[in-house]
């Protein structure tokens, strides 16, 4: 890890994934030796040559404006739940725990999430842990193809993310597999966003600057553009639109695994465009029942972790009881760090 160097970018680089699809182990290689740069002096990169179907990326963001067009009694049906899936409306969650800045006016965005599913008479949900039960759906004859959809999506972007994974493992100087095991039952949120276009107005976000909580987020957007990512020197750079490409960042699970040789860097979204946006971040993070403990290559030899080990579960939880009041039964005020 170069300290001079960490940070100071001004764009995001662009990394061809193509290499971790043959088989070949120099390909494979030559990516991930390319990759640990951007995670350590970007900490983010947008993934290009990658093999999930444009037609797939674009279905989904179809599916995504035709619920938020749907009128808000039909949306509040799915009304966010304890285990963190379904609908946030407007104004519903407010930053307050990256300590990257002093938040006080809600996301100018509505959305809704979809974990992995739980069935809801799986020991876990009966017994009603954190997180664990089913998605929310919208009605099939609202919306016909809906589930089926975000399934195969899902299904595509998880097996990009555990291709992801190896190339990290492999980028921190460790087997290609060493890391699989995290992520046999991977916590995994699909974020639907919509933004409406907002006015210029101080200290107004479409999403207020944060960082992700977990290991990697792999976001699509559409044309409109909007995507900030902040700098060393505290310069907002864009992250403009490329076709066919995620924008990939790393999160703070990883940041935290790596002992910081990988950065978490915040981002946030504007959306002055006067048009409406529509983003679909994919989070990809560790199973809830695995310990999080800084991986060993990436400790200098005779020093301490920076971090003690943490339960996924546990500092998941955490996060988000601190970043969304709907959990805390206050309608709208945000709540101080
Ligand atoms: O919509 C975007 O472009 C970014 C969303 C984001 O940063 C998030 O949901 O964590
Ligand atoms: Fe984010």
């Amino acid at each position: 890890m170069n300290s001079e160097t960490r940070g100071d970018f001004s764009e995001i680089p662009i990394l061809d994934v193509s290499g971790l699809y043959t088989g070949d182990p120099d390909a494979v290689a030559a990516v991930a030796e390319t990759l640990r740069g951007y995670l350590e002096n970007v900490g983010f990169l947008y993934v290009a040559g990658h093999q999930v179907s444009r037609a797939d990326v674009e279905a989904v963001r179809e599916m995504s404006k035709a619920f938020f067009a749907l009128p808000d009694e039909e949306k509040l049906k799915l009304k966010i739940d304890k285990n963190f899936r379904g609908f946030l409306p407007f104004a519903g969650s407010t930053i307050v725990t990256s300590s990257v800045a002093k938040v006080s006016k809600p996301n100018q965005s509505e959305s809704i999430f979809f974990m992995h599913e739980v069935a809801a008479d799986d020991p876990g949900a009966l017994a009603g842990k954190p997180l664990q039960g089913p998605n929310q759906w919208p009605d099939e004859a609202v919306l016909p193809g809906f589930r089926a959809t975000i399934d195969r999506y899902v299904a595509e972007m998880s097996e990009l993310a555990r291709k992801l994974v190896r190339a990290i493992s492999i980028s921190i100087g460790m087997p290609p597999d060493s890391m699989d095991r995290y992520f046999e039952h991977p916590t995994t949120f699909l974020r639907l966003l919509h933004y409406p276009t907002q006015p210029a107005e101080e200290g107004l976000f479409g999403s207020a600057p944060h960082t992700d909580y977990g290991y990697i987020t792999l976001l699509a957007q559409d044309n409109v553009g909007g995507l900030e990512v902040k700098n060393k020197a505290g310069d907002w750079i864009a992250a403009p639109p490329i076709p066919d490409t995620f924008v990939m960042n790393v999160g703070d699970i990883l940041a935290r695994w790596s002992n910081d040789q990988f950065v978490s860097t915040p981002h946030r979204v504007i959306n002055r465009s006067g048009r409406e946006r529509y983003s679909q971040p994919f989070f990809f993070d560790p199973s809830m029942d695995e310990m999080i403990e800084v991986l060993p290559p990436c400790l200098p030899a005779g020093t301490e972790p920076k971090y003690a080990p943490v339960l996924y579960g546990d500092y998941l939880m955490e996060r988000i009881d601190k970043n969304y009041h709907y959990r805390k039964g206050t309608a709208a005020a945000p709540v101080a760090p």
